[in-house]
């Protein structure tokens, strides 16, 4: 994309606000956070840059929906932005905003652009437990159904298998059998990469948990750390309680010198690539790897010059182990390499769709203190199915460097296999494509859930009640994966179909 130099984008100001108190009183609501954060990042900035906003991208709020949010942070501040855009939803939403509101700058439709979010996660719940009605802003009531059930096959609906916390372990099963590891040496993996990850976090101001956990303390389930979803401990999982704001203000070359903001406080957007899996998680060719993922990697190597030793400090988004651990072998890391800046969502954090802000934030403060460097920002959305990555740097890029069309879907979707068909009916043999097994507060095994291939190569997926010891105890060995072991497949009381390892 050819743009005038003036209108090369820079990122200019960053805020964040991390606000953790058990006090309700004192509990401050997501709108607040925002506006706090957007102060910031105009005195982080040094300029007046919120009066000239003419273009505001809001990450879609999860914990106090309301009803016209831009509208209210727009009193709030006192700004009226020609532009404004709520969500979509999506942990990759902050990395598509930067990069859309660079393109519109390069382009000369923007002046000064913010991208911003907030969650108060950790106070709302903390009411709802009390009984306490928080005296915030009008909000919209809560959904009946969960979203997701709106485009996962109705069998996957049937199965309870909705929420993240239990269809990322689909992905961490099915790899790690992959690559060869045994159950074992993938929970040492994970369990050695997120103390890496707490590390970081216990270094940075804006964290939710300043603290460095070991992989034991990380990776054994306890009391204090249960299990939640095979192989996924309590500290493996992403931390939704939180109360966060943060905000990135962006402008072109020539406003940002005409404003008088010193050169070496410039933080430049590359470039950067996007794809998608397709939504319904039963309607992918497999679950050993992410081909959309692996695209936008390798799309974002080549910027960076074929090697990823060019990135001095990446954020590889971590929701759970297996989306970074996928992203690195693709990137061609070694496995001590430091895959975040800021922290990880178990640890700094997961502000719900808002962690990439903090992680841009983080990342700009960073790259000012190391100058002539690139960072590579990765966040990734809803079931390992969105994937968005940006190149930034604390030097300008080649002048064609940031281009129009970012999508490598069309090379993604080129790659896949074909995709089975699920069936809701089987009665007899089948073996193990992937699995998780979901526990309960105090330990104990709920279910498994297994997805199967029937010998005609359909899909399905079948459940394990916790009676089935046997079973269980095949799929939790630590020794040696289930995938591609045999099991028979009949139908339970409920109509759902019921799986059992052969003898
Ligand atoms: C694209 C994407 O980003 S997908 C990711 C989307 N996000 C998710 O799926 C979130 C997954 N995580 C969760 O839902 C929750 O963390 C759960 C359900 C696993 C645990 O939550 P709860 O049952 O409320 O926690 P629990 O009652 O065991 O413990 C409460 C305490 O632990 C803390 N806590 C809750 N979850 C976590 C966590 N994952 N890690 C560390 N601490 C946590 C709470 O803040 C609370 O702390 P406090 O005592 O200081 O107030």
């Amino acid at each position: 994309m050819n743009h005038r130099p003036e209108n090369t984008p820079v990122i200019v100001g960053v805020g964040e606000i991390t606000h953790r108190t058990k006090d309700l009183e004192q509990g401050i609501e997501p709108i607040d956070l925002m506006a706090g954060a957007l102060r910031e990042a105009e005195r982080d900035a040094g300029a007046a840059l919120l009066a000239q906003l003419d273009s505001l991208d809001m990450v879609l709020v999860r914990s106090w929906p309301y009803p016209d949010p831009c509208g209210l942070i727009e009193r709030r501040l006192g700004v009226k932005p020609a532009r404004n855009v709520y969500g979509p939803s999506g942990g990759e939403s902050p990395v598509r905003h930067i990069h859309e509101a660079a393109l519109r700058i390069a382009r000369g439709e923007s002046r000064v652009a913010a991208v911003t979010g907030g969650e108060s996660r950790y106070t709302v719940e903390a009411a709802s437990k009390a009984g306490v009605t928080l005296p915030w802003s009008e909000r919209e009531p809560l959904q009946p159904t969960p979203v997701a059930a709106a485009f996962l096959h109705e069998v996957a609906v049937a199965h309870g298998m909705f929420l993240p916390i239990y269809l990322y372990p689909l992905y961490e099963n099915a790899s790690h059998a992959a690559w060869g590891q045994t159950p074992r040496e993938a929970m040492a993996e994970s369990a050695l990469l997120w103390s890496r990850y707490s590390e970081v976090a216990a270094t940075n101001p804006y964290a939710w948990l300043k603290k460095t956990y070991s992989p034991a303390q990380i990776g054994e389930a306890t009391a204090h750390n249960r299990m939640i979803a095979w192989p996924y401990t309590k500290h493996m999982v992403a931390n939704p309680l939180v109360n966060m704001g943060a905000a990135v203000l962006m402008t072109g070359l020539g406003v940002a010198r005409e404003l008088g903001i010193p050169e070496e406080r410039l933080i430049y957007v590359w470039g950067g690539a996007q794809a998608n899996e397709p939504r319904d998680i039963l309607g992918r060719d497999q679950y050993a790897r992410s081909h959309a993922q692996d695209l936008v990697m390798e799309t974002i190597l080549a910027q960076a010059g074929g090697d990823a030793s060019a990135f001095s400090m990446l954020e590889l988004y971590s929701c759970f182990p297996v989306v970074p651990k996928m992203a690195r072998r693709t990137l061609g890391l070694a496995a001590d390499a430091r895959m975040t800046s800021t922290g990880g969502l178990s640890f700094f954090g997961a502000p719900l769709n808002n962690y990439m802000t903090h992680a841009a934030a983080g990342l700009v403060r960073a790259l000012r203190e190391d100058r002539g460097k690139l960072a590579l920002l990765y966040g990734q959305g809803e079931f390992v199915t969105k994937h968005h990555a940006l190149v930034l740097a604390s030097k300008p890029p080649a002048p064609d460097a940031l281009q129009e069309d970012y999508s490598v879907q069309s090379a993604a979707d080129a790659r896949r296999a074909p995709v089975p068909p699920v069936v809701a009916e089987h009665a007899g043999p089948a073996t193990i494509e992937t699995f998780t097994v979901i526990y309960e507060r105090d330990g104990r095994p709920n279910r498994a859930v297994v997805v199967g291939r029937t010998p005609a190569g359909a899909r399905l997926m079948a459940r394990v009640d916790a009676t089935e010891t046997a079973t269980l105890a095949q799929l939790t060995s630590l020794e040696r994966s289930p995938i591609g072991s045999r099991g028979e497949v009949s139908k339970g009381p409920d109509g759902l179909l019921r799986w059992k390892a052969s003898a």
